[in-house]
């Protein structure tokens, strides 16, 4: 790996993160210090760029020659790096392309073929980069990738993310059943014997899973033979990799695994009778999910990841993700591309906010998301999802340095005056309070308001 995140570093300004789905907080004239191995060592208030180079600095040890200083200028702030929870690498080239279609005839339509091709490696690398660029430029410093059936491009895909610095999840799609000829797994053997080959790869690349860790991928009920899935559960087990899959997502999904699996109460059920839904399972979608199959979920702690744009797109549903966190479920944001069209959480955060005001339309008047509650399934609530909350998700002492730098254009100093032109599609005009600008940033930022992008303290994206 580069060495360019083997350096000291210390950030200055101004900070916001989520304490809580409720609380988002706002810090001013903070300092963060990360160690070589991008952990935050140390944090002070009250301080400024040179206090923390003159004073704290040498308190830790550090000499100022080998320190890199970040400093936010006013109306700059660093916010936690986004965590995509369900994001599918293969389908990056499809993004937008989705048409009138629902999901069963968009997999076959769209999804298989594009995904099929991606066994030639060439092709792979082209597609894997770009979307592994084109999310980190977004701010996503953690994602949860599903790749393909093939082993070598899977392997590529977690070679990829180790160079370029994405810290992610990786998981070859399982897929033995219901599926196109050209496109499936030859039995649940060979699914889970190419499974294991792909923990084997990342497990020389990364031993420690500092940054890749393997994810075991039933694609969803329907694409799996009961033996496949019996295999994954017991891996899991076995290994104690995390798992992802779908669920729930469609109406004629949730008829066919009912006529698939019919002695099974729910689909909730048949994962759960496959050893499918530990505390380490992330499902995504869960649109059409009865209470009763919640109540299970939250039993078995299994995770959530929410993915609107997705769900709005292929018009699957509007997911009821204020039941859910009242159940008391851990929820994370998932772009879906590209189900998804955007590869943007912010974009998920947004879309986020806005379903669960059309579920308040539909009834439920206590369903809106507030901006804190979207802001944090984002970060936070992401890493909770992911099993890294101790980590990532929002700032403190002795958690990793995955973090973007957030500026929206040029804020005047004076209300009366503009200031210098600075692209970024937000106008702020100098007398908003911090919750207007957030507000503001989350309805009609983007990727020019992400100046900087750091994973485990490296620089991995830097807006030119
Ligand atoms: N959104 C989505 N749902 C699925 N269900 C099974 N496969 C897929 C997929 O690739 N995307
Ligand atoms: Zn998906």
């Amino acid at each position: 790996m580069s060495s360019a995140h083997k350096q000291k570093s210390v950030f200055v300004g101004s900070f916001v993160h989520s304490k809580s789905l409720e609380v988002l907080e706002v810090l001013h004239d903070l300092a963060v210090f990360v160690d070589e191995k991008g952990v935050i060592v140390a944090i002070e208030e009250h301080c400024d760029k040179q206090q923390a180079l003159q004073v704290i600095a040498p308190k830790l040890g550090w000499t100022i020659g080998d320190v890199s200083v970040r400093v936010a200028a006013p109306g700059q702030f660093f916010f936690p790096g986004f965590i995509d929870t369900h994001i599918h690498a293969p389908q990056y080239p499809n993004v937008g392309i989705f048409g009138k279609t629902t999901l069963l005839d968009w997999l076959n339509t769209y999804t298989f073929p594009m995904e099929s091709s991606l066994s030639s490696i060439s092709k792979a690398k082209r597609v894997y980069t770009r979307c592994i660029q084109r999310t980190l430029s977004h701010g996503t410093t953690t994602a949860s990738y599903y790749a393909t059936i093939s082993v070598p491009s899977t392997n590529l895909l977690s070679d990829l993310c180790l160079t370029l610095g994405q810290r992610a999840f990786i998981g070859r799609c399982c897929m033995d059943s219901l599926a196109p000829d050209y496109y499936r797994d030859e039995s649940a053997a060979t699914s889970i014997a190419d499974t294991k080959a792909t923990m084997d790869h990342i497990a020389k690349i990364d031993p420690t899973n500092a940054l890749i860790t393997p994810i075991i991928t039933p694609r969803f009920a329907p694409a799996c033979t009961r033996e496949l899935m019996h295999g994954l559960g017991a891996l899991q087990k076995e290994t104690g990799f995390p798992v992802q899959t779908h669920i729930s997502e469609n109406k004629n999904e949730v008829k066919l695994v009912k006529e698939m699996f019919p002695g099974f109460e729910s689909y909730t059920h048949v994962y759960d009778g496959h050893g499918l839904l530990t505390p380490k399972t992330i499902l995504a979608h869960a649109v059409h999910l009865t209470e009763a199959e919640v109540d299970l979920i939250k039993a078995r702690e299994g995770k959530i990841s929410h993915c609107p744009c997705s769900n709005s797109a292929i018009t699957s549903g509007t997911a009821k993700v204020r039941m859910m966190l009242n159940k008391g479920l851990d929820i994370g944001l998932g772009t879906d591309v590209s189900g998804g069209y955007s590869p943007s959480i912010l974009e998920a955060v947004r879309q986020a906010s806005l379903v669960s005001r059309h579920v308040a339309m539909e009834g439920d008047d206590d369903s809106k998301l507030s901006i804190e509650e979207v802001l944090y399934l984002g970060t936070k609530g992401g890493a909770k999802v992911v099993g890294l909350e101790d980590k990532i998700g929002s700032f403190g002492l002795g958690m990793e340095w995955d973090a973007q730098l957030i500026g929206l254009g040029n804020v005047p100093v004076d209300v009366d005056q503009d200031g210098i032109e600075e692209e970024s599609p937000v106008d702020i005009f100098g007398w908003e309070n911090w919750e207007e600008r957030i507000a503001k940033w989350v309805f009609n930022g983007d990727d020019r308001n992400t100046l900087a992008v750091w994973v485990k303290g490296r620089l991995v994206h830097e807006r030119k």
